[in-house]
Order: structure tokens, then C-alpha cells, then sequence
């Protein structure tokens, strides 16, 4: 589902060059939930961003559905991306001046106008995460477990096959976070493929292996 071969990447700075992932290989089959844990710096946003086609790496070579999303022109790789992965980050970056129901759509709209199958599988999620009362709200209205949901039910929207998440709970309470961790295991029953990227233990617990990463490079026990 999602094979990572020796990627590399190194960010140029006014300062010298920052080396943020080193010669990184990780496999994500269907129906796996694989975390990469490790401290703040050491490259996972790198590398979940290079897993799901928005940061070219150096070197090495991603394969999502045995499909290298670098390989394709830009806006067949952004469809691809709408398509296949789905993805949630820890600032839920949300579009403001957009409703719930709208924000959840927004995968669709990248691919064409929402049908009619697209706006009932967007009711099915608002329903699933209990959104239904807020859907015509803007995510500033709502609390931060509720934005994380919406950004699931977006993540979700058009079926993906992988799903990337970095620190997706960092903003959450206990309770919010555990809603979270257990729909992305859910994810992973249904035969998705999950990536989390985090620095937190009891996130970490939610996925069937954990590879640990310190200074750009997977640590092997
Ligand atoms: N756009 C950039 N330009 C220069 N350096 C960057 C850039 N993005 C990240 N870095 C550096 O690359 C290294 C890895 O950053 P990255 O965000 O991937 O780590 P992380 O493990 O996700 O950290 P955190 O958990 O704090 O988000 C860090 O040293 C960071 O400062």
C-alpha cells in the first residue's frame, strides 16, 4: 500500500544545509496501523509529507498503490492524492471561512462537483462523528475534538486507501484523542493502510508496530 524506499531529504537554510530525513525505508500494508515514533525535530513531518505526495525527496522512492505520485505531472498527482490518502494533522488546518459540511466535501470539490454519492457519503461521516448539529457552523465555533473530526470525516471522504496522520491528537483531551486513535484503528480493521507520526506513547499504543526514528534515521531494536 504505501512502500518507502531510502528517502532522503535535506532542507537548504541560510544557516547550512538541515539534513531532516536520512536513507528512511518503511512498509504500510493494507489493513496496517504503523506508528513512527520520536522526539520533536527528528523528521517525521518530513517524512509523512514525503509519504503522501506533497514533499519531493532527495532521493530514494515513494509508491502509494504501487503508483510513485513524484512520477506524475502536478495536478494528476494532487487528484491522486485526493483520491488515495487521506490526511490529519495536528492543527487540523481546517478552511476557515468554510462550514463543516462544506470543509468535509473539500476532497470532492478537488476532484469535480460533488455528486450526489459524494454528498451522501459527507452525511454518513457528519453522522459517524457526531457532527450533525455543528455542520453548518465554521470550525472557529467549534472545539477542538469536534475539528479533528471534521478533518477525519474529510480525510475519509473519498475512500482513500492510506491514511497519513501527524500528532493528531496533540491538541486533544484524553476522550477526543481516544475517539480519534480508535476511528484511525477502525481504518486500518476496514483494510486501510494507517501512518501516525508522533512523539506521544499512548498514541503509540493504538497501532499493531511502532518504528522508532532519532536524527532523520529509523532506529532498529
Ligand atoms: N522548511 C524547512 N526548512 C528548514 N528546515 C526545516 C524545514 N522543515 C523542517 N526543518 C528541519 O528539519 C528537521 C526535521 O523537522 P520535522 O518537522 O520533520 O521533525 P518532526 O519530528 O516532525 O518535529 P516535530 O515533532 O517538532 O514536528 C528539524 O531540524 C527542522 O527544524
Amino acid at each position: 500500500m504505501l512502500q518507502i524506499d531510502n528517502v532522503t531529504k535535506t532542507y537548504s537554510h541560510s544557516q547550512g544545509p538541515v539534513r531532516a530525513v536520512g536513507d528512511v525505508s518503511l512498509t504500510v500494508n493494507a489493513g496496517a496501523f504503523v506508528a513512527v515514533q520520536g522526539p520533536s525535530g527528528c523528521g517525521k513531518s518530513t517524512l509523512l509529507l514525503m509519504a503522501g505526495g506533497l514533499l519531493r525527496p532527495d532521493g530514494g522512492a515513494v509508491n502509494v498503490d504501487s503508483t510513485d505520485p513524484y512520477g506524475l505531472k502536478p495536478d494528476v498527482r494532487a487528484e491522486f492524492r485526493a483520491r488515495r490518502i487521506g490526511f490529519v494533522f495536528q492543527q487540523f488546518h481546517l478552511v476557515p471561512y468554510l462550514t463543516i459540511r462544506e470543509n468535509i466535501l473539500a476532497p470532492g470539490m478537488a476532484i469535480a462537483t460533488p455528486d450526489a454519492e459524494t454528498r451522501s457519503r459527507a452525511d454518513e461521516l457528519i453522522e459517524r462523528f457526531g457532527l450533525a448539529d455543528r455542520q453548518h457552523h465554521v470550525p472557529g465555533k467549534l472545539s477542538s475534538g469536534e475539528r479533528q473530526r471534521t478533518a477525519l470525516a474529510r480525510a475519509l471522504l473519498n475512500r482513500p486507501s492510506l491514511l497519513l496522520a501527524d500528532e493528531p491528537t496533540g491538541n486533544l483531551d484524553h476522550d477526543n484523542a481516544d475517539i480519534v486513535l480508535n476511528d484511525l484503528k477502525d481504518f486500518a480493521k476496514e483494510g486501510g493502510a494507517v501512518l501516525l507520526v508522533t512523539h506521544d506513547d499512548r498514541a503509540v499504543s493504538y497501532a499493531d508496530s511502532v518504528v522508532r526514528m532519532q536524527a532523520g534515521k529509523i532506529i532498529r531494536d
